[in-house]
């Protein structure tokens, strides 16, 4: 089987343990079934169609939608952005013209378009036609960089972010300026953008006392964090989960009274900078506490960026690895998994920093957002990732095709956690943009727009931006600049 036939890998991935989980993968008009592909005992649905023309239907609409998007970046690139066309730019072959069309897309008519058509429905089969982008770049974005950014830098960037079309974009945190002295002047910037309506534009509120000034800023939605991890908790809000959730529950409670939306943050759903790997139940009891005291939207953040788009199947080690970061060096138990067949390591990537074997492994993303989402609604959890080994993109795509449609972002790639070692920025707002463009999911967000936005802060900064896109896109403006 080709590459092309076989998307990621799918024949590797797990047999989730509830029907019930690949029930809320589909949409509703089609029921799904699991069905052996010959692939190997896969949870991949394939439909079965109450009416027969509604898979075709839906494939229909991602092609149109994709075919729309690519005319939209035609013309962003033809229009007062780059004031390039596309010919010029070199992306005629890529983006636009039948080249695309025929060789990636598969409304072209050759002998193998019903397989491929077939395997495309089921990778899409579970993928949302809308994504919420949750722009977190002003935020966790900032909150690591180590100059003081201006309020008038936040508040201009917030503004730009809000004009892209992005509906939600978190605005700063009411913490402890001792503990995060970036955002020492929360009050500031709420007050001079409480006046945006065209987004919402959430805080972050350690406590009682964050959340009441920040209410008293204009704040209109805040969000709670807390951690599967007890040291990050610990090194992060000083406190430990279970004291956490006192504080927390006293915030909900606040905030119901007033009605205002709380978001959920959990930290280190994957590993942890100090404790290495995270069992997933831990992560789904954190999250579940947060949805029953009252969180509308539970975002899962793997806060160091370890996790991959890979399932556990329990023939795995984890291993103890010493991983240089730019502060030293740190040990972490991260998912660099080796295989273990009959008690004999297999395909051991040893290089060596490995310091020592763990027990049972015990996954990265797909078993953690398995053990979540048994918890708590699909429809309210949203992935967090930081980029640290690059794997943002993937792992919001597995994301996506198990039915999550909110995905945190920040533009340009900005972020890091001040109190997680080796923690990268997050996902790109641009690249996850791009992305969903590409494939059809709307998202309402100007990529144009979004650009600017990144460009405008990226330059403030004095650093070329994170983001991929936004760096191709500008290496073909001014390339063709010089032509
Ligand atoms: C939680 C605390 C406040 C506890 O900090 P503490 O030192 O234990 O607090 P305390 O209650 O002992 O008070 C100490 C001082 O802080 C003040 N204080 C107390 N609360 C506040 C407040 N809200 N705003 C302003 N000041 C506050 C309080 O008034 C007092 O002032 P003093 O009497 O010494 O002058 C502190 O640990 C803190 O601010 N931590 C926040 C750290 C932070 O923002 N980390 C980054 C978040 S990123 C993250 O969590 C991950 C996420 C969400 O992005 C997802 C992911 O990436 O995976």
């Amino acid at each position: 089987m080709s590459s092309l036939e076989e998307p990621l890998g799918l024949d590797k991935l797990p047999c989730l343990s509830t029907i019930d989980l690949v029930h809320r993968f589909s949409s509703n008009s089609c029921r799904p079934r699991l069905e052996d592909t010959g692939m190997g005992n896969c949870w991949i649905e394939t439909r079965n169609c109450s009416s027969s023309n509604s898979c075709n239907e839906d494939f229909e609409d991602y092609r149109r939608e994709a075919k729309t998007w690519r005319r939209q970046m035609r013309d962003t690139l033809q229009g007062d952005i780059t004031s390039r066309t596309t010919s010029s730019l070199g992306w005629n072959h890529a983006v636009s013209g039948n080249a695309y069309d025929s060789r990636y897309l598969p409304n072209h008519q050759h002998s193998s378009y019903c397989g491929i058509r077939d395997i495309t429905n089921k990778f899409f089969n579970g993928m949302p036609k809308n994504v919420k982008i949750v722009e977190v770049g002003p935020r966790d974005g900032l909150q690591n960089e180590k100059n003081t950014v201006s309020t008038a830098v936040k508040v201009e960037l917030i503004k730009k972010l809000v004009s892209s079309g992005l509906s939600v974009v978190e605005a700063t945190s009411f913490v402890s300026p001792k503990w995060v002295p970036q955002l020492a002047d929360a009050k500031d910037v709420m007050e001079a953008v409480r006046s945006l309506d065209a987004a919402r534009l959430p805080v972050l509120t350690p406590n009682l006392k964050g959340f009441e000034a920040a209410i008293a800023a204009g704040a209109k939605d805040v969000a709670i964090f807390a951690s599967a991890s007890e040291s990050f908790s610990k090194s992060n809000i000083n406190c430990s989960i279970e004291e956490s959730f006192i504080r927390y529950r006293a915030v909900t409670q606040a905030a119901q009274k007033l009605s205002i939306p709380v978001r959920g943050y959990v930290s280190c759903v994957v590993g942890c900078p100090v404790e290495g790997a995270i069992p997933p139940s831990r992560v789904a009891y954190v999250a579940k506490e947060l949805h029953d005291m009252g969180c509308f939207e539970i975002s899962l953040g793997d806060t160091i960026g370890v996790g991959i788009p890979a399932y556990d199947d329990g023939k795995k080690s984890c291993k103890l690895w010493r991983t240089e970061v730019a502060g030293g060096v740190v040990e972490m138990r991260t998912p660099r998994w080796t295989e273990v067949v009959d008690g004999n390591t297999k395909g051991d990537r040893g290089d060596g920093n490995e310091l020592e074997s763990e027990g049972e492994g015990r996954g990265t993303v797909l078993p953690m957002l398995e053990a979540v989402m048994a918890v708590v609604p699909v429809e309210k959890l949203a992935v967090h990732f930081h980029d640290t080994y690059g794997q943002s993109l993937p792992n919001i795509l597995i994301s996506l095709q198990l039915g999550i449609s909110i995905v945190d972002s920040s533009v340009a790639g900005l972020g890091g956690c001040p109190y997680a070692k080796g923690a990268s920025g997050n996902v790109a707002t641009e690249d996850v943009v791009y992305m969903l463009n590409g494939l059809g999911v709307k998202t309402n967000v100007d990529l144009g727009k979004l650009l600017l936005a990144g460009d405008y802060i990226s330059k403030h900064l004095g650093r070329p931006s994170g983001s991929k896109t936004a760096t191709a896109l500008s290496r073909v403006t001014a390339d063709t600049s010089k032509m």
